[in-house]
């Protein structure tokens, strides 16, 4: 049995899938398959690892319906067509809670650094202007007992809650799909409107998966709301928020600053002018991106697929409606 991976993964990942005795083709160039390549690949192959954002969409699921299973090296699926790969009997895995912790890190990272313009003042030093002690100078902003809004109550924005309250005493607000109990209890946070969010926010995170409803949510309007002395911080997908509407924002100092590990497009152009700016503080998509964590990542999204050939039921499985009514998978392995 083969299996397709789109990326070079870690050891630990590769290590489990050669000891079920599969057949593995790694993608290693440095540059996205196109999505021609992506079906020449797979065509042979029983089982895909997606690593990246590849299109994992009805016209590929079409031209491949013979994949046993297809796992992704991410928790977030906006890249696949769920609908479609449920159609195919095909089940979608993912890696939900092992990277938890890194995410929340970096978004707390974001925020301390954002805050303080700690990004652009070490390019600062870098370009020789770091010339004498000007007590007005490079200020930022104390988080200590600011407001944290949380858009987005999950794993992810549970554990920059609990970050942010245990280093600053932040008061949590949340807007979420519904209320989220374990944050209200643990943290005392309180569920308020999308309104109220932006309002009330000193620093609000998102923490939401890309949809539909939450596409360019981030806009003029909703950035309008927000405080002048607020900071945007953004770990989950670059939709969330409308780029130009966020320049905009941060020109019209309608917001005071932002953090992003995630932009639309990515990577982000040398030449953005949020590049530029004090107080803004941009990551490369590194949210998990720990030894450790992209460690138990791809082992997690190979014992996924060891699952899937085995027609056994994923560990972490995205669309379990596939299972509904099936009868036990026959063994591949
Ligand atoms: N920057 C990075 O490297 C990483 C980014 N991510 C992103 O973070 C997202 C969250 O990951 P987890 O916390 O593990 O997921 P999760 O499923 O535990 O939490 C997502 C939360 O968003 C809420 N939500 C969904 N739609 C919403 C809406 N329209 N309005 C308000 N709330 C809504 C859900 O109710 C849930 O509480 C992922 O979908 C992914 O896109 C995750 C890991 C790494
Ligand atoms: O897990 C995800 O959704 C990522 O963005 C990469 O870790």
């Amino acid at each position: 049995m083969k299996v397709f991976i789109t990326r070079v993964i870690p050891q630990a990942g590769l290590r489990l899938l050669e000891e079920a005795g599969l057949t593995i083709e790694q993608w290693t160039k440095k540059r996205n398959l196109t999505p021609a390549e992506l079906v020449d690949h797979c065509r042979d192959a029983d089982a895909l690892l997606s690593a990246g954002s590849s299109k994992i969409d009805a016209g590929f699921l079409a031209a491949v319906p013979h994949l046993k299973v297809i796992a992704l090296h991410a928790v977030g699926y906006d890249n696949v067509d769920i609908t479609a790969a449920t159609a195919h009997g095909i089940p979608i895995g993912n890696t939900p809670g092992v990277l938890t912790d890194a995410t929340a890190d970096t978004a707390f990272l974001l925020m301390l650094a954002t805050s303080r313009k700690a990004f652009y003042l070490h390019k600062k030093i870098l370009r020789g202007d770091w010339n004498f002690f000007e007590p007005t100078a490079n200020l930022g902003l104390s988080l200590e007992g600011k407001t944290l809004g949380i858009f987005g109550m999950g794993s992810i924005g549970q554990a920059m809650a609990r970050r942010s309250k245990a280093a600053y005493n932040m008061p949590i607000l949340y807007h979420n799909r519904k209320p989220c109990t374990t944050a209200e209890k643990e943290l005392g946070a309180r569920y308020v409107s999308f309104e109220t969010l932006l309002r009330e926010s000193d620093v609000l995170s998102v923490h939401a998966p890309l949809t539909a409803d939450t596409q360019d949510k981030f806009n003029a309007a909703a950035f309008a709301q927000m405080k002048p002395n607020a900071i945007f911080v953004n770990t989950a997908r670059g939709g969330l928020h409308n780029e130009p509407d966020l320049i905009s924002a941060l020109l019209n100092h309608q917001i005071w600053g932002a953090g992003l590990d995630v932009t639309n497009p990515e990577p982000m152009h040398p030449d953005n002018v949020l590049l530029q700016m004090p107080n803004v503080c941009v990551l490369p998509h590194i949210g998990s991106a720990t030894v450790e964590t992209r460690d138990a990542m791809a082992i997690l999204a190979a014992r996924n697929i060891i699952a899937g050939l085995k027609g056994e039921r994923l560990p972490a499985v995205v669309n379990p409606q596939v299972y509904e009514g099936k009868p036990a998978g026959r063994p591949a392995l």
